[in-house]
Formats: C-alpha cells, sequence, structure tokens
C-alpha cells in the first residue's frame, strides 16, 4: 500500500540528514517539506522563534503537547542543557512511530520522552509517573481545540508556577481564538504575539508566548 507522508518524511530524514546531527535533520525535513511535500511542521521561520524562546529560558523541564514527526521536538531538545529533560505527547500511534525515529536519527533520545497518548488523560498523571513537580516549558502544537482546555487542566494540576512560559503554534492559522481571548486578558498571565507565517507559505500565522504568573 501506499507510503504515508510521515514515512516519506522519515525516509528524506534517513536519505539527506547525518545520523547524530540534530540540525541537519532539522534542514532535511524542512527541504523535504519545501521541494517535496508540505507537512505540519513548525517550520524555519516560527522554528527560528522557537529556538530564541527556548535558548533564552534554557529549561530544565519541558513538555510538549503534539509530537507529530518530532520536528519541533528535535528543535528544542538540540538547545537544552546536560540533564533538561523533555516530555512529549503524541494521540496518533502512527505519526509517534516516526517521530521516535526521527528523534533516535538526531541523536536526542536521552533527552526526550515519546508518549503515546490523549494529553487530557496524561496531564493529571505527569507527577506520579514523570517525577514532574512542574514545567518550565510548555509548546503547544497539538488539536487546536484542546490548547485551552489542557493549559487550565495544568493550571488545576499544579504543573506551572511563577514564570512558567507557555508557547503555542498556529494561533492565527489554523487558530486557537478561546485560547488567546483566555491568556491575552487573564490576570494570570503575561502574553506576547509573536507574527510569522504558516511554515512554508506566505499565510500569516504567529507564535503566543505566556508567562504564568503564578
Ligand atoms: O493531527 C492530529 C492532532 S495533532 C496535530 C495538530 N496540529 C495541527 O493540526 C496543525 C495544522 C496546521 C494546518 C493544517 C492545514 C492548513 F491548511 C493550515 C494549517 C498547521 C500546524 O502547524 C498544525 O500544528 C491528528 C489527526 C488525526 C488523528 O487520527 C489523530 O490521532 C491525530
Ligand atoms: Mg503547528
Amino acid at each position: 500500500t501506499r507510503s504515508t507522508r510521515p514515512q516519506r518524511l522519515l525516509k528524506a530524514v534517513r536519505k539527506r540528514a547525518k545520523r547524530g546531527d540534530p540540525q541537519s535533520v532539522i534542514s532535511a525535513i524542512d527541504h523535504f517539506c519545501r521541494h517535496s511535500e508540505w507537512a505540519m511542521n513548525i517550520g524555519d521561520e516560527k522554528g527560528s522563534i522557537l529556538d530564541s524562546v527556548v535558548s533564552e529560558l534554557s529549561p530544565e523541564k519541558v513538555l510538549e503537547l503534539g509530537t507529530y514527526c518530532g520536528y519541533s521536538t528535535v528543535r528544542i531538545a538540540r538547545l537544552l542543557p546536560p540533564g533538561a529533560r523533555l516530555i512529549t505527547l503524541e494521540f496518533n500511534a502512527d505519526y509517534a512511530a516516526i517521530a521516535k525515529q526521527v528523534i533516535a536519527w538526531a541523536g536526542l533520545e536521552d533527552k526526550i520522552q515519546l508518549v503515546e497518548g490523549a494529553s487530557e488523560d496524561w496531564i493529571p498523571h505527569m507527577k506520579e509517573h514523570f517525577g514532574i513537580e512542574t514545567f518550565d516549558f510548555v509548546f503547544l502544537d497539538h488539536w487546536k481545540d484542546r490548547y485551552l482546555p489542557d493549559t487550565k487542566l495544568m493550571e488545576d494540576c499544579g504543573l506551572l508556577r511563577k514564570g512558567t512560559v507557555l508557547l503555542a503554534d498556529n494561533v492565527i492559522c489554523p487558530g486557537v481564538p478561546d485560547y488567546l481571548e483566555y491568556v491575552r486578558n487573564s490576570l494570570s498571565y503575561k502574553s506576547c504575539y509573536f507574527k510569522s507565517h504558516l511554515e512554508y507559505t506566505k499565510a500569516e500565522d504567529g507564535l503566543e508566548k505566556s508567562v504564568f504568573l503564578g
């Protein structure tokens, strides 16, 4: 049967990227998405904004909601200090299987814990399963109608602390209006918008960075 787009993306990584070289994995995926097939990775333009937020923060404990093929997982993990840990949740088993191999090709498996399942099922169990008290950085890139409920769930589970940074992808396209309204109007967040473009296109999109004030 015909291969899937994530499978063709992984093939491109194996063909063009050097094992153990995260930057070459990132470049291989961007090349594939620009010259072969569009895919919903954050991409190089928004990816550079993600890089600057992560580099400035140097977080120890990171949560990513929505792994897809592991592009942003690799982008974040390659910038983490030694001993830092990234937990990434992916609902779709096929995406998770590809992401696991992309992460391995980049040689970053020691920093990353890839968990398969629904975010709302795992968030309440972060403390007992992973020994996590609170997260320093959360990257939201999963189902757009889950950003707000999962943020409220993380608050209720005490997973956010004063200064935790949430960075949300796709706040314009596909858009997350309820989440934006919440973080921009809540007294518990200091929020700002980074205008950019939808990955590999000229359409507007952007990232919303929101600092939890406790
Ligand atoms: O994909 C999922 C849910 S997670 C992916 C969320 N991400 C997006 O949807 C997402 C979408 C776009 C985008 C797509 C089309 C456009 F025309 C414009 C923008 C861009 C992004 O950067 C994104 O992150 C899932 C589907 C089925 C399952 O059966 C399952 O199990 C899981
Ligand atoms: Mg996205």
